[in-house]
């Protein structure tokens, strides 16, 4: 197995605060994994080191075989696609559906004169369909709903086949259908074992898609718990990683939390 990425010690500190505290966490070829945490767990702060658009303070980071710090992280990040909230504020409201996913082969956002090949336009095509965004291709990003939203933010991180592929918070701010539209793209996604490998950072334990693999749980800046799905999502785990008492359950590759009574 090859490790896609391999944190040792990894700490992150912004004048007083710690905002990861030595971490370690590897991820091999084909693992899916969940992070799951409270608010200000440090999950986004992860995965801008994952992603080599953050440097740890101490700790060394390996992403792709390549260690962040001594690598040209031009050549790093299109091997890597993210979708976040962040990343999705650069997005012009006015740029077609189809230019926001076709200009991530260029890593850029907002289109200007580049002249596209026939693969990159067949690929984004290929992967709006793959996600349901094909009919509304030429529309303006801006007149989305924030489901469709998110649903072509996946479609631009793909775009550039990476070999890692990072989602912050996918489904945050989906309706129920939304929501389930995504997790079955996504299952489908994980399934598929020429899929890049796939981090998914969430809240909430109903939005992890069947085929995922591994979880870690980030307490306070820390790995608490990782390791295979179903023995890191145990009630006793989350109510620990969460500090309230939690029943977890899962039905059919799904999981689902409440408050223990
Ligand atoms: N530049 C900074 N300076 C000081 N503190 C910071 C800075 N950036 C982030 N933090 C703090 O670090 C903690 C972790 O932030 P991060 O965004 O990684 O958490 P998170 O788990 O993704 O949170 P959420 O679930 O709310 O999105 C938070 O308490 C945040 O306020």
């Amino acid at each position: 197995m090859t490790e896609v990425l391999a944190l040792h010690d990894v700490t992150v500190r912004r004048s007083t605060t710690t905002i990861l505290d030595k971490v370690s966490w590897t991820v091999q070829d084909q693992d899916r994994w969940v992070v799951l945490g409270r608010n200000g767990a440090g999950k986004t702060t992860l995965m801008s080191i994952a992603a080599g658009r953050m440097h740890p303070t101490s700790g060394t980071a390996d992403i792709l075989g390549e260690r962040l710090g001594r690598t040209d992280l031009n050549e790093l990040r299109p091997r890597i696609g993210l979708s976040s909230a962040a990343l999705a504020e650069h997005i012009p409201a006015s740029e077609t559906v189809r230019d926001v996913v076709l200009t991530a082969a260029y890593g850029m956002t907002g289109r200007w004169r580049e002249q596209y090949e026939d693969f990159d336009l067949g690929r984004a095509g290929d992967l709006l369909r793959l996600f349901g965004m094909a009919e509304l291709a030429e529309r303006t990003f801006g007149t989305l709903s924030e489901g469709e939203r998110k649903r072509v933010q996946i479609a631009r991180a793909l775009m550039t086949d990476p070999e890692l592929l990072l989602l912050d918070e996918p489904a945050a701010g989906l309706d129920l259908g939304g929501r389930e539209e995504l997790v079955a793209a996504l299952a489908e996604l994980a399934g598929d074992r020429r899929s890049p490998v796939m981090v998914l950072v969430t809240h909430h334990v109903e939005e992890i898609p069947p085929n995922f693999t591994h979880a870690l749980l980030l307490r306070g800046g820390q790995a608490f718990m990782a390791g295979p799905l179903a023995q890191v999502l145990t009630s006793e785990n989350l109510s620990e990683a969460f500090g309230l008492p939690l029943v977890v359950e899962s039905h059919d590759g799904r999981y689902t939390a409440r408050g223990a009574r």
